[in-house]
């Protein structure tokens, strides 16, 4: 296969790809042309906020044809276009066949929670010295153990679920995703548990992904979350945790812990004072710029 690399200002990706696609590129792909330099720009943006831009200033557009003659037409149709003013060819460069599910597959490792927790790809074996361990494949939906957010609440649980007894008891997963949190906590003794998500889809994956893990869990939307909880885990974002602050408040019970993650550094104090009516929050962990934060009541 060969590929076709374009450089575009950002007004340009939409047209550029939808050409693209009408020339029957076999995949279509858009990066940072300033990836891994100065200029490199993070897009991304929170519920609630203004739409994150589709692409980056200077992006990178890749296309791949099954023959370089393709690749040449389609580079040469491109460049006779209006749309393609401020657009430059960067090259048209062989791709080897490869075994892509193998070659994808060999780029997740197993992620390490604790010394004795890891998340595993179904296509591993479990690392030695792994006592428990939550089987999930990457990359199938947020949420499956290689972000900071995920893996500091999954700590979280490892530690409170290692202090013996019942200690997670209920357990509310509020915004479930793949059901990490969930089954995490089911590994450690939690029971019973309710995990629950605005996305009908992360509710679905959530009960396959307790099924494949052999742990009992109630996936449903939000309206399942009822009474007190003993652990209350909710990895979402800034904006909508403070929205939820009295929902979230009211389903911890007495006695338990509220468990947040999604929060950068710097918005710690706000979250602080939006809880402040009800729970008092404290940064418990911190990595790579995000923090968990906890409270007791
Ligand atoms: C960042 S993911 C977290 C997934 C998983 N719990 C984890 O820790 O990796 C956030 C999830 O929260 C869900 N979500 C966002 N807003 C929500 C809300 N207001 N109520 C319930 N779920 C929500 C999203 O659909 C998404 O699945």
């Amino acid at each position: 296969m060969f590929e076709l690399t374009l450089l575009c200002p950002e007004e340009r990706v939409d047209a550029v790809s939808e050409a693209f696609d009408a020339l029957d590129a076999l995949s279509v792909s858009v990066e940072d042309a300033d990836a891994q330099t100065e200029a490199e720009q993070a897009l991304f943006g929170e519920p609630g906020m203004p739409a994150p831009r589709q692409a980056w200033s200077s992006s990178r557009i890749t296309a791949l044809f099954a023959t370089q003659a393709a690749a040449q037409e389609a580079a040469s149709l491109l460049a006779a276009q209006d749309f393609f003013a401020g657009c430059e060819v960067a090259g048209i460069a062989f791709v080897a066949e490869q075994d892509w599910v193998r070659l994808t597959q060999s780029q997740f490792d197993p992620v390490r929670i604790t010394p004795e927790f890891w998340i595993v790809p179904s296509w591993h074996e479990p690392p030695a010295g792994a006592v428990q361990t939550i089987r999930l494949d990457p990359g199938m939906a947020f949420g499956t153990g290689t972000h900071p957010t995920t893996r500091m609440c999954l700590r979280w649980i490892a530690q409170r679920g290692a202090s013996g007894g019942q200690a997670l008891g209920r357990v509310l997963d509020y915004g479930c995703g793949s059901g990490i949190l969930a089954i995490g906590a089911a590994k450690f003794g939690g029971e019973p548990i309710d995990a629950v998500d605005i996305d009908p889809a992360a509710v679905q994956a959530t009960g396959d992904n307790a099924r494949a893990n052999g742990v009992q869990l109630h996936a449903g939307l939000p309206e399942q979350a009822q009474g007190p909880y003993q652990t209350v885990l909710a990895n979402i974002l800034a904006t909508p945790l403070k929205v939820l602050a009295p929902l979230l408040c009211a389903h911890v019970a007495p006695g338990g812990h509220l468990v947040l993650a999604g929060i950068l550094e710097r918005q710690a104090e706000e979250l602080q004072q939006a809880y402040a009516p009800w729970l008092q929050l404290s940064v418990a962990d911190s990595e790579d710029g995000w923090i968990l934060m906890t409270a007791h009541r």
